[in-house]
């Protein structure tokens, strides 16, 4: 029995506080990855629509009540935002799981609810901040003001939508700035909700607005629109080079967060007890479609055949099925482009000569699935680490373990990469914990754990894995202008 939703949405742009259709009418069809059952019609905007609303965006900034109300008010009402998504959570993950297919399950226990807490988060650090002062004996004081930067273009991913829409617009809204979302095409319904969530928390029109459409068409026209000051973006790192380019002449600051390939190195001392569940988490979390993916398992030699045993069983236990059902530890990939792609690294890893240890194929599914983008958790074995399966980011339920000798040995292979957005670490020994946690060129790194959270840590990849980091005061320095104020005591 499938509870996958067939009524078709029709999701509009929330402009100026109000849902509305492009100009030219047009539309595109957004599938469920699961069923390729057409799920929604969405409005797909002309550049004279992103025109609009940058506009809108940018007279709510000036001369609307946002960015001059009290920070206690701005925050009360974003802190209500959070209330009512936790009210409607269900709905929510419901629409993530039949857009992006990623397991409902953990849409409601997870994703929704941190997509709250990114609100929370951010009104509650935002009425902490403080200034810094700066006396110059007794003749001069300084002190400092965080002010909104103006307009934000929020360019977001379809791997986890509604999660990172709000880990962007939280500091925003926070600092005193004014939206223009641009959700990914592929999966555009959770995030469309936050319009009407926004305007039920008494955000004022214009504050927060939504474009759907192309990302060549619709995210290049934001990024070249004057009327934007700013572009916070997570997506892949091919995107945040063009994002660069088309933002330069109107010299727009940038915060992204781009793709990774991170290691996920397994000591010989490492418990497996932990660290065999977990790595099937950081490979296969949300069908491997994860920035943070632990998608390079360096085992050392001395325990490769154990791990590989222990490893194996645990993903052949996955249940790989219908993301509304509670039970379904694996949804589909995203789309038949992505499915495609993700696809032809099976070739690639052939053409290589890595050795398959499971997986590599569709996996045995119910009937309404059959047309699913389905694949099961695939596991390689590899020596080499130069080969493209260990070097390009799948983003798809494709793993490959790499076997390492010593601690050097492991170093260098980690780090032979353009990325750097994360790592982690299996080990019982706390120097070398320390020691290779400091080696490893990488945002963040976890031992012993995976995708742990605080809000406060700065989050952002080294090399091409990003620029600038977010979290905490590190969110709020990038949505805000610092001033200071230079006063005379005498
Ligand atoms: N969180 C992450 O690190 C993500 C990484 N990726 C990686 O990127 C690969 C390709 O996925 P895509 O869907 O093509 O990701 P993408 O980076 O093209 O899409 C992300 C967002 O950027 C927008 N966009 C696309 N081109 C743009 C442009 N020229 N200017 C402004 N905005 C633009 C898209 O509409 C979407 O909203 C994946 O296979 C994966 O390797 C994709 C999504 C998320
Ligand atoms: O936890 C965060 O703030 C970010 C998580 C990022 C992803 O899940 C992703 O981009 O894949």
């Amino acid at each position: 029995m499938t509870t996958v939703e067939t009524k078709v949405r029709q999701v509009q742009h929330f402009i100026n506080g109000n849902y509305e259709a492009s100009s030219d009418q047009q539309t595109f069809e957004v599938k469920n990855p699961a069923t390729q059952e057409v799920i929604a019609v969405v409005s797909e905007a002309t550049e004279q629509d992103v025109e609009k609303v940058c506009e809108v965006a940018r007279e709510a900034f000036e001369n609307g009540p946002w960015r001059t109300m009290t920070v206690a008010e701005r925050c009360a009402k974003i802190r209500r935002m959070a209330e009512i998504i936790l009210e409607r959570k269900e709905e929510i993950a419901r629409l993530e799981a039949s857009d992006v297919g990623k397991p409902y399950s953990h849409a409601v226990a997870g994703e929704v609810p941190r997509a709250a807490h990114n609100l929370k988060f951010f009104a509650d650090f935002m009425e902490q901040q403080g200034g810094e002062t700066y006396p110059m004996e007794d003749a001069y004081i300084n002190y400092t003001r965080y002010e909104p930067v103006g307009v934000a273009g929020l360019i977001t991913p379809w791997n986890a939508p509604f999660m990172l829409t709000t880990w962007k617009l939280g500091p925003c809204l926070a600092a005193g700035n004014t939206a223009v979302i641009k959700p990914a095409e592929m999966t555009p319904l959770s995030v469309s909700l936050l319009g009407e969530i926004a305007k039920e928390a008494g955000i004022p029109d214009g504050v927060v607005n939504i474009i759907h459409g192309k990302g060549s068409v619709v995210g290049t026209a934001i990024t070249k629109n004057t009327d934007i000051d700013l572009i916070s973006f997570t997506g892949s790192t091919a995107t945040g080079k063009a994002i660069m380019r088309n933002g330069a002449d109107s010299l727009k600051k940038f915060a992204f967060e781009l793709g990774g390939k991170a290691a996920n190195i397994i000591f010989e001392d490492a418990d497996l007890d932990k660290a065999v569940p977990v790595s099937i988490q950081a490979a296969f979390l949300n069908s491997g479609q994860v920035c943070l993916a632990g998608s390079r398992i360096l085992v050392q030699r001395s325990i490769l055949d154990t791990f590989i045993e222990k490893y194996k069983a645990a993903a052949e236990a996955l249940v790989v099925g219908d993301p509304q059902v509670a039970e379904t530890k694996m949804g589909p990939l995203v789309s038949e482009e992505h499915f495609e792609k993700v696809k032809s690294y099976l070739e690639i890893a052939k053409e290589e000569g890595a050795t398959l240890i499971t997986g590599g194929s569709t996996p045995e599914l119910a009937p309404h699935l059959k047309e699913g983008y389905y694949l099961q958790p695939t596991i390689y074995l590899h020596e080499n680490p130069k080969a493209r399966i260990c070097q390009e980011e799948i983003f798809g339920p494709v793993v490959t373990i790499i076997p390492f000798d010593t601690e050097e040995e492991a170093l260098q292979i980690a780090n032979d990469t353009q990325y750097g957005l994360n790592g982690v670490v299996w080990t019982e020994n706390l120097k070398r914990a320390h020691r290779i946690s400091h080696g490893v060129r990488a945002g963040t790194i976890w031992v012993n754990c995976w995708f742990v959270r605080d809000l406060r840590a700065p989050f952002g990849g080294f090399k091409k894995s990003g620029i600038g980091r977010e979290g905490g005061h590190h969110s709020l320095e990038f949505f805000s202008e610092a001033k200071n104020i230079c006063i005379a005591l005498n």
